[in-house]
């Protein structure tokens, strides 16, 4: 505000524009509180001098790596920022000590190799490009020197890359504090190896993000004293219960669904499955295949991760048959029985998948 009462004649600002949110231009006259503006886009707008925000006229082509070195740090002047690093394939920001990701919605395998990772070990934030190993090695040493626990918060919303960031950060931490010789099932192979099990049986398909996590959690690493990650747990919260009976289009159910119909044939006999079609809870929506994604080798990667998890083949084999037997539930109708108010199935079909549902829970 205090900034929009100093504009003069010639002043460069940024003025909201119902189509590109901002556009900038420069002040030709004032008036009041009416500001007249040649936007650089060609139009000439007024405004009010709320809706006007200043404009450095130095601002680097290429932004700055930390929102606090920005002359103003107003929505317009974030925005621009993250802008134009975004179109220089930078997609992470500082302010302070909080990192910005922007979505690239491609593979950018460089940024997160191992060679990135040693490189990042011990480096202060701010010395290298923004990045959540670095979040992750700060929280890291902090835990280290000062002996206290440290929390990372990720938040943003569906599809920003919430999920995408936070195996990044489990990565590093792991990493740091994985054992060079540990042999088998280490802690911190389970610690990583969690993510493809909890995308498997709580991430659908939505219309904003094919890999959506429909649920909330809290991962938990503790280090021992030298810094060796000793343990993990996770919790999770509120999964969206309601998507496993009820899907629009063209969404998906939860993903374990799709990969158990696509499972080997040994599996599709013994929980009686066939093609995802034929089961009311997933052709609720017309929607099956993911793009770039092979069902039958996300079951089997999915198995590998719960066998380094610690969940053993029985157990496995309990989740499943219930994963099944809620699809035979699914397929279940009913008629109205004999007796009052009384219902039964309603015909062959649906006996044959209330025994199967049956059968499969034990
Ligand atoms: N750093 C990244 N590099 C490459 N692709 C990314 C990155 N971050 C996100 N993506 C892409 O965007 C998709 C959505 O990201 P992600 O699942 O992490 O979002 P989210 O914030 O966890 O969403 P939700 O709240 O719906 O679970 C990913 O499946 C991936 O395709």
């Amino acid at each position: 505000m205090v900034a929009t009462r100093n504009l003069l004649v010639g002043s460069s600002v940024w003025v909201e524009d119902p189509e590109a949110s901002w556009v900038d231009g420069e002040v030709v006259e004032i008036n009041g509180d009416g500001i007249t503006i040649n936007c650089t886009s060609g139009k000439k707008v007024v405004a009010k001098a709320s809706d006007v925000h200043p404009k450095d006229p130095e601002f680097p082509t290429c932004g700055v790596d930390d929102m606090t070195k920005l002359a103003y740090l107003h929505e317009p002047g974030v925005l621009y920022n993250l802008k134009c690093r975004y179109d220089e394939n930078e997609i992470y920001t500082y302010t302070g000590n909080i990192l910005i990701a922007v979505n690239p919605f491609q593979r950018l395998p460089h940024l997160y190799d191992n060679d990135i990772m040693r490189q990042y070990k011990g480096a202060a934030i701010g010395e290298l490009s923004p990045h959540p190993f670095a979040v992750a090695d700060s929280a890291y040493r902090q835990m280290i020197t000062e002996g206290i626990s440290q929390a990372i918060l990720v938040s943003g919303e569906s599809g920003a890359g919430k999920t995408e960031s936070t195996k990044m950060l489990m990565r590093y931490l792991a990493y740091m504090g994985g054992r060079v010789a540990a042999e088998g099932r280490s802690v911190e192979q389970q610690v990583l190896e969690s993510n493809p099990v909890l995308e498997a049986f709580g991430n659908a398909k939505t219309v904003r993000n094919n890999n959506s996590s429909r649920f909330g959690k809290f991962v938990e690493i503790q280090f021992d004293q030298r810094g060796m990650i000793s343990g993990a747990a996770i919790r999770t919260y509120l999964l969206e219960r309601s998507r496993v009976c009820q899907v629009s289009d063209p969404e998906r159910n939860y993903h374990c669904f799709y990969m158990l119909c696509a499972a080997p044939q040994e599996d599709i006999k013994k929980y009686k499955l066939g093609d995802p079609r034929t089961f009311h809870y997933l052709n609720q929506s017309n929607f099956y295949k993911l793009d770039g994604v092979d069902e039958s080798n996300e079951y089997l990667t999915t198995r590998r991760a719960m066998d380094v998890v610690g969940i053993n083949a029985d157990e496995q084999d309990a989740i499943f048959r219930v994963v099944a037997a809620i699809l035979h539930l699914g397929n279940v109708e009913f008629t109205k029985g004999d007796e009052v108010d009384s219902s039964i199935p309603k015909d062959d079909k649906s006996w044959f998948h209330l025994k199967t549902a049956a059968e499969l829970f034990m």
